[in-house]
């Protein structure tokens, strides 16, 4: 099938590439010259595994090809996915000018019909808006064609994209009953063959409740976390292990194990803002989304956890005193710091006058970018990016585990005992267990096991 993909981030490229890799013709649009630039030479602007050999792979076959041109991008794709982004505009509602520039674009430029795919996270009646702009663009050139707007929402995590994209565990698809939308879910179904034969993970419904789907999945997944963070902060006190809790309650399948890390706060490009824009959306319809609030509310706060702990321990004044940082991704496997917690801790240690050393396996070219948006000048002159995990902790009175990589998770203790000041670990994402750190003369603060460090 000839596909086009309106925008070529996260979710296009994984989209375009992992379409192409089913044998579909690919057509990747975007706006950035320099991306496409990257892409037509080979390269890939986000670190995601597995996705550089499955472009390359198609980009040899001819199965895949990137450019700027808007009327080639809409000439060539009989299904037309629009997957830009959908950023928090000033009162953290989905801003939804790219979506509706690209819909424009797709109503500029078509003659025969088409089917155009939401596939950016959109709020409730985003399908409506897409239409009208389509409509508004053909009647000013006096071109009849007929298009179908179809809503299907992505639900790929960064870092495990390909993976996700290739083995979903659910195909949501919103279309309407006209003969429009019913020719447009026939298209959907072929497309989407090949990742379910039988259809059984695919779920059909109006376009509404496709839209609203997307944000009821990352409201649930936010509120456990949020859910989680809140009982470990009273785990702390109350001399629980957290730990212990979340394997208790997740072994009821009605709960199930998956989401309940409680941790340094969720970041990424989605939860925050997606959790932000449902809420707006209530409020535009009178509601008050009392416990989305709270989930936001919540989240903020943990964010803070971890410095806390440290001014705690260390005291208000951290002039003259250093920290090594270990994870500045908002989780493993990805390059991407939006809302990453780790740039709340390295403000919050720097405010209170402290230096860091700071590493993290794929994102430190990133992390150099965010930080010198987020840091002054003076600032950033006490943040040094270290070479290695092992680099950043000469000096350093405790090590701060922000970011769950796998390569932090059996480091050489003695080494990291001889070059830290003081043997003391803040662990903001529960890696270790309290007694083995004790064991091996660690003074050890994780995230709601405070009776553990204790004993
Ligand atoms: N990142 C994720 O893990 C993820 C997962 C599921 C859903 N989503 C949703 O998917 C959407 C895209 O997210 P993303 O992370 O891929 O965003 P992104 O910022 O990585 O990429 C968006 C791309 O769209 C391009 N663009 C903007 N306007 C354009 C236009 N008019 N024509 C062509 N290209 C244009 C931008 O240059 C950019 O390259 C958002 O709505 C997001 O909420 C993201
Ligand atoms: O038990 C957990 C699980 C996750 N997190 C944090 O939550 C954030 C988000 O993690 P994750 O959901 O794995 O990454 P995303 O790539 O943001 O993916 C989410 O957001 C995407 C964009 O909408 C959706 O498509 C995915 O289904 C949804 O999981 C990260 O900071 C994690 O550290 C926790 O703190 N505890």
């Amino acid at each position: 099938m000839k596909i086009t993909i309106i925008g070529t981030g996260y979710v296009g490229l994984v989209t375009g590439a992992c379409l192409a890799e089913l044998g579909n013709d690919v057509f990747c649009l975007d706006v950035d010259q320099k991306k496409i630039d990257l892409l037509n030479n080979g390269g890939i602007p986000i670190h995601e595994p597995g996705l550089e050999e499955v472009v390359a792979r198609n980009r040899a076959a001819g199965r895949i090809q990137f450019s700027t041109d808007v009327a080639a991008s809409v000439a060539h794709g009989e299904v037309q996915f629009i997957a830009v982004g959908t950023p928090p505009d000033e009162d953290g509602s989905a801003d939804l000018q790219y979506v509706l520039a690209a819909a424009r674009n797709i109503g500029k430029h078509m003659t025969g019909f088409k089917v155009i795919v939401d596939k950016s996270t959109v709020p409730v009646g985003t399908g409506d808006r897409v239409k009208t702009a389509l409509r508004e663009e053909l009647a000013a050139r006096g071109v009849d064609a007929g298009f179908s707007v179809v809503s299907n929402p992505e639900f790929l995590k960064e870092g495990a994209a390909v993976e996700d994209f290739m083995r979903p565990d659910r195909i949501v698809i919103g279309h309407d009953s006209s003969a429009e939308g019913l020719q447009a879910a026939a298209l959907m179904k072929k497309l989407y063959a090949p990742f379910n034969r039988n259809h059984e993970r695919t779920f059909w419904m109006d376009v509404r409740s496709a839209e609203f789907t997307k944000y009821a999945a990352n409201a649930m997944l936010a509120t456990r976390i949020s859910f989680m963070n809140e009982l470990a902060n009273l785990a702390d006190r109350v001399g629980v292990d957290i730990e212990a809790v979340r394997h208790g309650i997740g072994s009821d399948p009605r709960i199930g194990h998956s989401f309940l890390y409680a941790g340094a706060g969720y970041g990424g490009s989605c939860f925050p803002k997606d959790v932000q824009a449902l809420e707006r959306t209530a409020r535009q319809y009178q509601q008050d989304l009392l416990i989305l609030r709270a989930v936001e509310a919540v989240n903020d706060k943990q964010k803070l956890v971890l410095g806390r702990k440290v001014v705690q321990r260390f005291g208000a004044d951290l002039a003259g005193k250093h920290f090594a940082i270990w994870g500045l991704a908002f989780k493993p496997n990805t390059d991407d710091m939006r809302e990453a917690p780790a740039r709340v801790l390295v403000r919050q240690l720097l405010d209170a006058g402290a230096t860091v050393a700071v590493y993290d396996p794929v994102a430190m070219t990133e992390a150099q970018r965010v930080l010198a948006l987020d840091l002054s000048a003076e600032e950033l002159a006490r943040v040094r990016f270290a070479a290695s995990a092992m680099d950043t902790l000469d000096g350093a009175e405790a090590l701060v585990i922000v970011t769950e990589w796998k390569a932090f998770r059996a480091p050489d203790f003695d080494r990291i005992k001889a070059a830290l000041k003081q043997a003391v670990i803040f662990d903001g994402r529960n890696l270790f267990e309290p007694e083995v750190m004790a064991q091996a003369g660690f003074e050890y603060h994780g995230i709601g096991r405070s009776i553990l460090t204790r004993s």
